[in-house]
């Protein structure tokens, strides 16, 4: 439905917070008194870029943020995911403000002003900078130029622990797949780069396409819900979905074989060499898996697989080398205990070893991120299902 009469579909009945309705009496408007000074804006709904209930723009709100924030674009085979910027505003709204489009979404007002989409995408900014939440926009290419087809958005949980996904693509590109391509390259990035374990989304009980799109990247069912739908006027039914690591990811690492177990036939024994570097302070070096690897996003002890004709402590002091630009030598490695744990596709054995030794100082070469934990804390990092019992007996021993 077009905006082009300059009314409002009869169900929606009110504006937002912090907005009234124009002189037409058609289209819902930041109040005036609300409008964003050179220097600040005032905090905002992260879906709509309005102002947040109880927010008056006269109240000192978030910090500026003037520029698009540092964010290197999450590239898939047909797709880009960047930051949004100020010239993306135009074509923003002549994709969003379409009724089609907007009565899927919670937060989206309808019609949707045109100056709204500017103030919202300065809002995406400062949110990213935050690390709050991720709006980013689904550019793809035409004709050898970039469109921008629609927008893909992660908001994190107060915990930290989840995040609430989000996506809308503009109605002449819908059908290509461009919803599950972008929401499954933005959250592959999330449980690699965050310490999010869960992701969220919900979609209305009537936008089956929607529900489609969410099985499709890995997320189920988890219940029912309402939502208050802003382009819609009132509370909605919607479906609720989530997902971990394992069904986004297709990392699925099956529980370990019970006690005595024989290995099924066929299956691989992988030996991997890994140490726990420990610090002046007693602290453990651990690092995270970097997207692309299996179980991306989990933290773990430095090391690699062992290759052929290589021992497990030349393994360890060549992958030392390569990952942490640091040496260490066969002396300074102390058998400390193994793990041994039936992965999918292969079984890992996996010796331990303690160094509080090496010359050089430890770095990420590969860009990984690393952090030095202390052996209470250990058990806050997400980290493969082989490393429980490790991690549990370098409590008692550190
Ligand atoms: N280094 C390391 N690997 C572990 C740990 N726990 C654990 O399950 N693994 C598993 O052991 C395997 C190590 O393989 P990898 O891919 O890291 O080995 P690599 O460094 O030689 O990598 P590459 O094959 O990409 O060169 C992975 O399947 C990984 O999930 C750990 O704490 N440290």
């Amino acid at each position: 439905m077009a905006a082009a009469a300059c009314r409002s579909p009869p169900d929606v009945v009110w504006c937002a917070t912090g907005t009234s309705w124009d002189a037409d009496g058609c289209r819902c408007l930041p109040r005036r008194g609300g409008r964003p000074g050179p220097t600040s804006f005032p905090a905002v709904d992260s879906g709509t870029g309005l102002p947040l209930p109880g927010s008056p723009a006269s109240e000192p709100s978030r910090p500026v943020t003037p520029s698009i924030p540092d964010f290197a674009p999450l590239r898939t085979e047909r797709l880009v995911l960047r930051p949004l910027r100020t010239a993306d505003a135009p074509a923003l709204h002549r994709l969003v403000n379409d009724w089609e489009v907007a009565k899927t979404l919670a937060r989206v007002p309808f019609p949707y002003p045109r100056d709204l989409a500017d103030t919202w995408i300065a809002s995406t900014w400062a949110q990213i900078a935050a690390r709050e939440a991720w709006h980013l926009a689904i550019v793809g290419e035409e004709n050898g130029a970039e469109v921008l087809v629609g927008c893909v958005a992660l908001t994190r949980s107060r915990d930290g622990k989840a995040a609430e996904l989000g996506y809308w693509v503009g109605r002449r590109f819908w059908g290509h797949g461009v919803a599950p391509e972008a929401a499954a390259r933005l959250c592959r990035w999330a449980l690699a780069q965050l310490d999010i374990a869960t992701i969220r989304a919900s979609a209305l009980k009537d936008n089956p396409r929607s529900q489609a799109v969410l099985r499709r990247i890995g997320l189920r069912p988890a219940g029912e819900g309402v939502q208050t739908f802003l382009s819609r006027g009132g509370p909605m039914p919607v479906l609720l979905f989530e997902g971990g690591r394992e069904e986004i990811t297709g990392d699925a690492a099956p529980p370990s074989p019970p006690a005595g177990a024989a290995t099924p036939p066929g299956k691989p024994v992988l030996l991997v060499a890994a140490v726990a570097l420990v610090d002046p302070d007693n602290r453990v070096l651990l690092a995270r898996r970097p997207e692309g690897k299996p179980l991306a996003g989990l933290w773990e002890f430095p090391g690699g697989k062992v290759q052929p004709g290589e021992t497990p402590e030349a393994a360890l002091i060549r992958e030392l080398k390569e990952e942490l630009d640091i040496d260490v030598s066969a002396a300074c490695l102390g058998p400390f205990t193994f793990a041994s744990h039936g992965y999918e596709k292969f079984h890992l054995l996996m010796p331990l070893y303690l160094c509080r030794r090496w010359n050089g100082t430890v770095r990420p070469v590969e860009g990984q991120a690393l952090a030095w934990v202390r052996p209470q804390q250990l058990g806050a990092y997400a980290m493969p299902p082989a490393d429980k019992p490790l991690v549990a007996m370098l409590r008692d021993f550190l």
